[in-house]
């Protein structure tokens, strides 16, 4: 029998060995913590299609990021979710200083000065209409939303934001809002771009937890189309040169590629949301005893590291911190 020489599995005979020739690691300090902020007092409610992830009021929320810190979680990507009643077609919600998420960006801020919070910048939240954008005749306008958001982003730069994250996908709103933070004085509030956001079905448990479906339609003349990857190219350009300070991937593990392509071709940071469905389906096969829960977990989230992403938002980050920390 003649055998090539070349034996792969002598770097796998041993842990030890295992361990040296490893490339990927996961680190506490890779992850951002997407949270779910509600109106109200003492209230935790957990979300249906996402097990183990609540809607906290502002109380409770400061009591879940102190938590958190403790697990060496740095960074937390606070969502509102708001009553109906509080929305307009204009989103001015999202730009009220005396509003229950800008409120309390400033008390988490007060109580955990070295938190590092990034917001969401896009109207859905706030909008009667669901929609990222501004709705004129049932089209997403781009120009106007861009002014909109623009409002908002300097809003949340007043109320302590680290990190500044479009996810709106209009054009130009990256350098619109580098241009306004910087007149403001915030040169040193960061921006991560959502660039290649995908219209994508893996949003669902989201949109469920913040109540943010669009009213009318899909998100399909804003968000990018799954069959693209050269376009992310496109995408990654433009916002590289209006000045983002990291460009993100929308969702993460059908998205590996496009990961990749970014990290091969840009310089600056890449990260990757590993969204509420991509949770949700780990979840759902963990409790009915399919998947492992916390093998499928870290070998999911370790697998977008691997492709390229420096940063990743997962809602996995508290299970990760505690195992890492017990490895
Ligand atoms: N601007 C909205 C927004 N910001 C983050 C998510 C999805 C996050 C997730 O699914 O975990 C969405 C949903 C959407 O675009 O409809
Ligand atoms: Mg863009």
């Amino acid at each position: 029998m003649e055998l090539n020489i070349r034996r792969p599995r002598r770097n796998r005979q041993s842990a030890a060995i295992r361990g040296l020739v490893e490339e990927t690691n996961l680190q506490v300090s890779d992850f951002i913590l997407p949270v779910f902020l509600i109106e109200g007092k003492n209230k935790a409610v957990e979300v249906a299609s996402m097990p183990g992830v609540y809607r906290h009021s502002a109380d409770r929320l400061l009591d879940e990021i102190g938590y958190c810190l403790d697990l060496g979680i740095t960074t937390f990507d606070v969502f509102p979710a708001l009553s109906e009643d509080i929305k307009d077609r204009y989103a001015t919600e999202g730009s009220n200083p005396d509003g229950v998420y800008l409120q309390t960006l400033q008390r988490i801020k007060e109580k955990y000065p070295e938190a590092c919070l990034m917001t969401d910048l896009a109207m859905d939240p706030y909008s009667s209409d669901g929609h990222d954008g501004f709705v004129e005749n049932g089209q997403i306008v781009n120009d106007i939303s861009v002014e909109i958001l623009g409002k908002m982003a300097v809003a949340q730069a007043r109320a302590g934001a680290d990190i500044i994250g479009p996810s709106d996908m209009m054009d130009g709103r990256v350098g619109y809002i580098r241009q306004l933070l910087d007149a403001e004085g915030f040169t040193n509030v960061a921006i991560m771009s959502y660039t290649a956001k995908y219209a994508s079905a893996f949003y669902g448990p989201f949109r469920d937890a913040l109540d943010s479906a669009p009213r009318f339609g899909d998100k399909k003349t804003y968000q990018m189309n799954p069959a693209n990857s050269r376009e992310a190219l496109v995408e990654a350009e433009l916002d590289y040169a209006e000045g983002a300070d990291m460009l993100m991937v929308k969702p993460a593990l059908a998205y590996l590629d496009i990961i990749k392509l970014l990290n091969d071709n840009y310089n600056i940071p890449i990260a990757a949301y590993n969204v509420s469905g991509e949770y949700a389906m780990i979840k759902a096969a963990a409790q009915r005893g399919w998947l492992d829960n916390d093998r499928a977990m870290f070998e999911s989230v370790l697998s977008i590291k691997r492709a390229g992403a420096k940063i990743i938002l997962t809602y996995f980050a508290k299970e990760l911190a505690v195992l890492l920390k017990s490895r």
